[in-house]
């Protein structure tokens, strides 16, 4: 699912050269890697070897927007811009789903994986599903306005490679009466947003039987949290990405304001620094913003 108001800018340039790859990263408020420790230097290796581009250098600048390590997807960001970006300037013809195999390259060098789950959000918009057995993609923009409360703890899960650790924790199989529980509730997600039914749809979101018991241990309070916002009005609540963040759904701007502040002062009241921002679920992936 992608949200408004964070996003990263990456500027792509070309000129003729000798295959050298120049990554700058630019941000006042985190510490992100120049060069080859930035995923925009993996994600333009990759897409020169694929589609055999000589003789150039390319030059990216990593305007960073969206905060890392809090499980908002921000290698996912520059990853999905990067790709578009060199896409629209190398090879305009690629399809979505060429453009986010290239995009999943830096996910795997950020988090030790190929996963497409914060690269489709970024690119496509609105709510994704992949069925990556046809090479499809479909985007689901719910009719009605979502609000997004995201909750974000500070110095917590400040470990090295988070995402690869919450990732490495996980069931790498799961029985099959859970399986079914799981679809079920996928399945009740999407019958939500195709009834345009918000609240059913926060249940949903709220319902995980695999992945939300292993990793809310990672994160402090993490029940608290969850039982403050849906007894506050809260549709639906759940952890972002691999974490620390949290994030509830809501109809209401008012409430989602509500809710956050409430879980501002709770976790405050227990010693952990936090901070939080409502948004709305954005129905525009990666764009360009200027060409010259
Ligand atoms: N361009 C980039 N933007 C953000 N992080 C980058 C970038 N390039 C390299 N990294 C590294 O990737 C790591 C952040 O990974 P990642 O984006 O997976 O975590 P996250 O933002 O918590 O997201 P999530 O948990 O949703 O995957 C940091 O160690 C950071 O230094
Ligand atoms: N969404 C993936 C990567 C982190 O965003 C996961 O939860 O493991």
């Amino acid at each position: 699912m992608a949200i408004k108001d964070l996003y990263d800018i990456v500027e792509v340039c070309i000129s003729s050269g000798n295959n050298n790859i120049y990554v700058y990263s630019h941000s006042k408020d985190f510490e992100i890697p120049s060069g080859e420790g930035n995923v925009a230097y993996h994600i333009a290796k990759n897409f020169r070897e694929i589609y055999n581009i000589h003789n150039i250098d390319i030059y990216i600048n990593v305007i960073k927007g969206v905060p890392p390590g809090y499980g908002l997807g921000s290698s996912g960001a520059t990853s999905a811009a990067t790709a578009f970006g060199l896409s629209k300037l190398l090879q305009p013809s690629l399809s979505d789903i060429e453009i986010l195999r290239i995009a999943g390259v830096g996910e795997k060098f950020a988090s030790g994986s190929i996963h497409y789950d914060n690269v489709a959000a970024s690119l496509f918009g609105g709510i994704v599903i992949l069925d990556l057995s046809k090479e499809r993609v479909y985007r689901i923009i719910p009719r009605s306005e979502i609000y997004v409360a995201i909750v974000m703890p500070k110095n917590v899960l400040q470990i090295e490679r988070k995402t690869a650790y919450a990732r490495s924790i996980l069931p790498k199989s799961i029985d099959l009466d859970i399986h079914v529980l799981q679809s079920s509730v996928i399945a009740k997600m999407i019958y939500a947003l195709a009834i345009d039914n918000i609240d059913l749809f926060g249940e949903a979101v709220s319902t995980d039987y695999i992945i939300e018991p292993i990793r809310s241990k990672l994160i402090p309070f993490y029940s608290e949290m969850k039982r403050i916002a849906l007894e506050n009005g809260a549709l639906g609540f759940n952890i972002s990405g691999a974490g620390p963040s949290v994030f509830s759904i809501h109809r209401s701007r008012d409430n989602a304001e509500n809710v956050g502040k409430k879980l501002i002062e709770f976790l405050n009241s227990r010693g952990i620094e936090t901070s939080f921002f409502v948004t709305q679920l954005s129905d525009k992936g990666a764009e360009v913003m200027k060409q010259w």
